[in-house]
């Protein structure tokens, strides 16, 4: 039989389900999965991104990465303005990707926009001032206050340090392809733009525009990416929950759930996928968390936070359990050396790789944890690399659009997104919101 790509292993989780709950599962699977792939459920104008990987034309991969290039030739910073799915999956990408300490000669990518603190934006804006810098404004609705802000001050930057035109040529907007002020200021300006297709929502849009011109002017392999994708869209069709992991892991985190583990902690061994965490929070959380019901979704990096979460997750309440991301091949490794005195102790580790360290503290942890009645289960992918990004990326998606339907929620809505903006707007005194602000700033 051929190698799977991604591996996912659940002998941790096992004395935690019965097979009987598992043979109930794969029949809630069988249906949530149809209801996906015939697009019958709720929310159903939204799953453009199941086929996304197979319908992005080569005209317009070309076109990104033209724009890529000329981002790299006329600029030393790309500042990439959005918040929330306009933001994590390029952050997400590059952080995978990018080495630790990147030497300064490439594009430095940089975001605006993902946060309303005045001490970042006032940094940011200094730090442009001696730079030459292109701006992709991200945002599907075209109406999202944080970008708005960010997008109003950069963009006045821009119009202080470089000519009428010449700050047209560096402005591209990512927005909808008719709707909201983004798209008015846009067009009205005469901007570049990229659309966010109409039924992919913005936690699911990161192989479209709104993540692929960022990562590729990050210097990315996008047809890379998208490959890896479509690999994992050709590997998950099957139904049995034994020969599709992507049904297994979904089956099993809704076993957990229903058995009290009420949330799910995304764990790596190697701080590159950080960022990949945030990203699969906002999927997970804004998906699932809804109608009172939801895994709560969090993450964790070991083995740095075995120093600080990791005493909860041995020996705390028993709310969790955690799905964890192993890397098969680092993408560098080195030899611990030998010490004459051995004052530190470490000589027992001589001439083994840190690497192997890291591996052996894994499986070390899995197996405490396991004993300290802590499910858990390891997905494994060969590399760090463009194509096991955009793998992992559809092996997701596809997890929580049927996730969500075996949850009987709407996966691809976020409702409770707009309780706060709402606040906001009324404290802020937008027109419109006169009574809520009066009501509200009586109970503050
Ligand atoms: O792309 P935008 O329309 O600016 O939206 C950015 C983000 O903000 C919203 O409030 C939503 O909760 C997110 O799902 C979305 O990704």
């Amino acid at each position: 039989m051929k190698e799977k790509y991604l591996n996912l292993n659940y002998n941790n989780v096992l004395p935690f389900v019965e097979l009987s709950d598992l043979k109930l599962m794969q029949k809630e699977i069988n249906q949530a999965r149809k209801t996906l792939d015939e697009k019958t459920g709720l929310g159903n104008d939204y799953i453009g991104w199941t086929n996304l990987v197979d319908e992005i034309s080569p005209e317009l991969i070309d076109d990104i990465q033209i724009t890529a290039k000329k981002i790299k030739k006329q600029s030393d910073v790309l500042v990439v303005i959005g918040i929330g799915g306009s933001y994590l999956g390029a952050k997400a990408a590059i952080e995978y990707m990018k080495p630790y300490f990147p030497k300064r000669k490439s594009l430095e990518v940089v975001f605006a926009g993902q946060n309303l603190s005045s001490t970042y934006l006032s940094e940011l804006l200094d730090y442009l001032k001696k730079k030459d810098f292109t701006v992709n404004v991200i945002s599907k609705s075209g109406t999202t206050t944080e970008p708005a802000v960010a997008f109003r001050a950069i963009k006045q930057l821009l119009e202080e340090k470089y000519s009428y035109d010449e700050v047209k040529e560096r402005i591209i907007a990512t927005t909808d392809a008719s709707k909201g002020a983004l798209r008015t200021l846009a067009d009205q300006e005469g901007y570049k733009t990229y659309i966010v297709p109409d039924d992919i929502g913005g936690r699911f849009s990161v192989l479209t525009p709104v993540g692929l011109l960022p990562i590729a002017a990050a210097g990315i392999d996008i047809k890379k990416m998208l490959r890896g994708a479509k690999a994992a869209k050709r590997n998950y069709k099957v139904k049995d929950i034994y020969k599709n992991d992507v049904h297994m892991y979904v089956a099993l985190r809704n076993l957990l759930y229903r058995k009290g583990f009420a949330l799910e902690l995304l764990v790596n061994n190697e701080p590159k996928l950080n960022y990949f965490s945030e990203w699969w929070k906002q999927l997970f959380g804004e998906s699932e968390g809804k109608d009172l019901k939801g895994l709560f979704v969090s993450s964790a990096s070991f083995t740095t936070d075995l120093h600080s979460l990791g005493q909860f997750i041995q020996e705390g309440k028993k709310v969790l359990f955690e799905t964890m991301i192993d890397i098969q091949e680092p993408e560098k490794d080195l030899y611990i050396g030998h010490d004459k005195n051995n004052l530190d102790q470490l000589n027992y580790l001589e001439n083994k790789s840190v690497d192997y360290v890291n591996r052996q503290a894994l499986k070390g942890t899995m197996l405490a944890h396991l004993d300290g009645q802590t499910p858990n289960m390891l997905i494994t992918i060969p590399k760090i690399d463009a194509y096991s990004f955009g793998y992992l990326v559809y092996f997701f998606e596809l997890a929580c659009g049927i996730s969500g339907y075996v949850l009987n929620v709407n996966p691809f809505n976020q409702p409770g997104v707009e309780s706060y903006k709402k606040n906001m707007f009324a404290l802020l005194d937008k027109p419109g919101y006169e009574s809520l602000s009066k009501e509200l700033k009586e109970r503050i």
